[in-house]
């Protein structure tokens, strides 16, 4: 079994757990209350900014170039088309989509991008890899998933997001399978013990992604500061 299988195979009861949260129910039946809708894009939005800063700190670690291209097309996708699918939900809300961007991160939101920091400072490539992957990874799981229910059609409001999201999970060239590649690459050269840590990383992505949908769907935040 490939390294990024067992991590695949590793990551299915929270993918499950993901999957009927209703927040992602609530994309496949195109309803969700408006304040769901804004505190997710709020945070994504400055989420996504801490991702490409952390694909910037894994162009460090780069070997080569191909590996480097990797990256930077995925700092590409994040600017330049993952703002579709925050388009989608801002005009779904109602709302412009400059008016959630902000830059206060909810305790989750920081959870998660100190997460992502701790494995470019702490980690090799690897951990990187291991602690991003779980991004791409659910939501192509989620927009798949979702299609195969038949939810992408036209009466539904989230029909771009869900389409977005969705891509062949055996496609090759697809963004989140290269880097899964890479990662198998990478895993080569380390033991078993090693390889475990670098799991835990990855499923408390896994987890962390759980807590992004349930944050923004009670919009929990901080209690006592602001
Ligand atoms: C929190 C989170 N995870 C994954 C994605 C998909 O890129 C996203 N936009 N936001």
């Amino acid at each position: 079994m490939t390294f990024s299988t067992q991590l695949k195979t590793a990551g299915q009861p929270i993918l499950k757990q993901i999957m009927a949260h209703p927040f992602v129910q609530g994309i496949g039946a195109g309803s969700l209350p408006k304040e769901a809708l804004t505190f997710y894009v709020g945070q994504d939005f400055n989420y996504l900014n801490a991702f490409i800063k952390v694909y910037a700190a894994a162009i460090q670690k780069c070997a080569n170039r191909q590996e480097m291209s990797l990256f930077a097309t995925q700092i590409d996708f994040i600017l330049n088309s993952e703002i579709h699918p925050h388009h989608n939900f801002c005009q779904v809300a109602g709302v412009t989509y400059e008016s959630v961007q902000h830059d206060e991160q909810t305790p989750m939101t920081y959870l998660y991008n100190e997460h992502m920091y701790n494995a470019a400072r702490t980690g090799d490539l690897i951990d990187i890899v291991a602690a991003m992957l779980p991004c791409p990874w659910t939501y192509n799981q989620i927009g798949n998933a979702l299609t195969a229910a038949g939810a992408a059609t036209d009466q539904n409001v989230f029909k771009d997001w869900i389409d977005f999201y969705s891509q062949s999970p055996t496609d090759p060239a697809s963004l989140t399978n290269r880097l899964f590649a890479l990662l198998d690459r990478e895993a080569a050269q380390y033991g078993p013990a090693r390889l475990a840590q670098v799991q835990q990383r990855f499923l408390k992505s896994c987890e962390l992604e759980w807590h992004f949908w349930d944050q923004a769907y009670r919009q929990n935040s901080w209690q006592f500061v602001d």
